[in-house]
């Protein structure tokens, strides 16, 4: 599951494939060049969530391969896990579990001093099916909302009443309170929120990343919190997972990590097979592919 030199993952793959010869299920193993030729009758990799960082798009498509992953499965678990990293970190809710837990410790309320979430300026980068149901949890929580997108969206606009769109990410940087990332991660996106996006964010301000650890720069990132650059990050993705354990994020108190349960509920679990399945039976059967990814 989690990379082409784990023996486990590989072993997956070899029953995968004596089940099947046509196709492929996986979150996130490293396909390469050799690996595709060793399989001449694949025709479907069914990816089993929403990310496909772990796949070179072009070079699979080259060998006619079909690709498709599971958005419908996985928006509403993954905007979940969004906002309460927004909500936890907003109300310090981490550093409060661990005094709370701790026996006889003394506490003021001060101590837990947050910050509102209600009026709060929401800015959601990326608006795909995640990031939209991102905005309509967020308009239940009385927040502004500004979203970016490489192209505008307006019928998630409409629908989820009240979202204004930023053609520049700068404008959304400058105005937002809480920065929720949630785009794929590409060439184009890799170290999207650098040291002068960090700049231009308020002082006040939060980060989250529930997309992938490599749209951050980390080292910028951790220079932006320990200078009060930005107020505090809020982080389900980290670039490695995990980091090492000496790893100065780790000892910020202006930091939660999750690692990487975005997407993992019950029902996502469940669905994220059903979508699956529908993708790679559509595709065997040279049906439309109801959420083919396409190389870009
Ligand atoms: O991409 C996704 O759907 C999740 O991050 C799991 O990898």
């Amino acid at each position: 599951e989690t990379g082409h030199e784990s023996d486990s993952s590989l072993k997956c793959l070899e029953i995968i494939i004596r089940l099947s010869s046509d196709t492929l299920c996986l979150s996130s193993l490293f396909i390469d060049q050799e690996l595709l030729q060793s399989l001449p009758n694949l025709k479907v990799i069914a990816n089993s969530g929403v990310g496909m960082d772990h796949l070179d798009l072009k070079l699979v498509a080259s060998f006619g391969v079909k690709m498709a992953n599971a958005p419908r499965a996985v928006s509403s678990s993954t905007a979940d896990t969004g906002m309460a990293l927004l909500l936890a970190s907003a109300r310090r809710l981490v550093e409060g579990y661990h005094i709370a837990m701790s026996s006889g410790m003394e506490y003021s309320e001060a101590d837990f001093l947050g910050v509102e979430v209600t009026g709060a300026t929401l800015g959601i980068i990326g608006m795909g099916s995640i990031g939209y149901k991102i905005a309509l949890r967020a308009k239940a929580f009385e927040m502004n909302i500004l979203y970016h997108n490489r192209t505008r969206r307006k019928e998630q606009e409409e629908q989820a009443v009240g979202t204004t769109y930023c053609e520049k990410i700068d404008g959304l940087l400058q105005r937002a309170d809480f920065v929720m990332v949630v785009v794929s991660l590409t060439p184009q996106t890799h170290k999207l929120i650098g040291k002068r996006e960090m700049e231009l964010m308020k002082p006040t301000a939060t980060l989250i990343n529930i997309s992938r650890g490599a749209v951050v720069d980390q080292e910028a990132l951790v220079t932006a919190l320990q200078t009060g650059v930005i107020r505090a990050a809020a982080l389900d993705v980290t670039h490695p997972e995990p980091l090492p354990r000496d790893h100065t994020l780790l000892k910020l108190k202006n930091v939660i990590i999750t690692p990487h349960l975005g997407i993992k509920t019950d029902k996502a679990t469940y669905m994220i097979t059903e979508e699956a399945v529908e993708n790679i039976l559509a595709a065997l059967n040279g049906l439309p592919i109801p959420s083919e990814v396409l190389p870009s």
